[in-house]
């Protein structure tokens, strides 16, 4: 396609690396980073944790983000959402430069259990940010209503956080954030705090949450495995100073299941460079474009 540049696709016979993400030349992009960098002011001195990296995402799509530890995922997120302002480069939300947390965009923790409120019920949970944008209540009720359902916990909307399992608690926090209809939802390791059959079915459900709301999602996970089953798309980032690694289009059958489709040969050829990429990245090899 004219308009993307920088990006892979397998079969990874002789993997074709590219030095940078995927740019849309058509403006079509939901978000933009452009040229990020961000130098932390530590006690040992300036210590430039990202140094270069540019990437787009278009309307709709689920992409993830890996990387070795360190490698600035979480950066990134806090420059992304506004919660921290980067040395150099932008981030553009449909084209306007975020300087503050915009309103387009929901975001997703690990720690379920200090983003809900323990007093609230798991209907005000969900209504919270609803209520905080003035929503008439008819509306309100029906976002809610629809939130919960599509998360699976219609049956207990009068429970508080603390009598719910780990798993239900994430979900709650899902269907906070999806009934608020955000353009981009952020998830920062969401799975990582949940045992691993909670982890799969909460993996399943955000991929039937995405098909069927249409949300911009990008997914930081440090699984390379649920990278590959999630994503259309995993940006490997590099180490530190970090710099995309690669973009690799995932061209994996929309439907998934846990079973079938890790068993695909084709989803173990990607998890495998996946997995080589972050290896490599590990071991400090860099794209030669980011080398300087
Ligand atoms: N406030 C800070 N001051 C100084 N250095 C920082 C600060 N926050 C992060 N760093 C450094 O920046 C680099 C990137 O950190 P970051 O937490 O963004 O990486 P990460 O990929 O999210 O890590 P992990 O996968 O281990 O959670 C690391 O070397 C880290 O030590």
């Amino acid at each position: 396609m004219q308009s993307e540049i920088n990006q892979t696709t397998g079969p990874f016979t002789a993997p074709a690396v590219s030095e940078a993400g995927r740019i849309l030349a058509d403006g079509t992009a939901v978000l933009s980073v452009r040229n990020l960098k961000k130098v932390y002011q530590a006690d040992g001195g300036p210590m430039e944790a990202v140094r270069n990296l540019t990437f787009d995402l278009r309307p709709g799509e689920l992409v993830c983000l890996v990387g070795p530890s360190g490698s600035g995922k979480t950066t990134l997120l806090k420059c992304i959402s506004g919660l921290m302002a980067p040395t150099d480069g932008e981030v553009l939300l449909d084209g306007a430069k975020v300087t503050g947390p915009p309103k387009k965009m929901a975001v997703v923790v690990q720690e379920y259990g200090r983003s809900l409120f323990p007093w609230m019920r798991v209907r005000e949970n969900v209504e919270l940010p609803l209520r905080n944008q003035r929503m008439p209540k008819a509306e309100r009720d029906r976002l809610v209503d629809e939130a919960l359902e599509a998360v699976g916990l219609s049956h207990v909307p009068l429970s508080y956080p603390w009598q719910l399992s780990g798993g239900m608690q994430q979900r709650v926090a899902i269907a906070r954030a999806v009934a608020y209809r955000p353009e981009v939802l952020l998830m920062d390791e969401p799975f990582a705090a949940v045992d691993a059959q909670t982890r799969a079915d909460l993996e399943d459900l955000i991929r039937t949450v995405w098909r069927k709301l249409g949300v911009t999602v990008l997914f930081v996970t440090h699984d390379i495995d649920e990278s590959v089953y999630l994503g259309e798309r995993v940006i490997i980032l590099s180490s530190s100073p970090t710099v995309v690694q690669e973009d690799l289009i995932i061209d994996l059958p929309a439907d998934r299941d846990q079973l079938n489709t890790r068993a695909l040969p084709r989803f173990t050829e990607l998890r495998h460079h996946v997995y080589e990429q972050i290896q490599r990245a590990k071991a400090g090899h860099r794209p030669a474009a980011a080398a300087h």
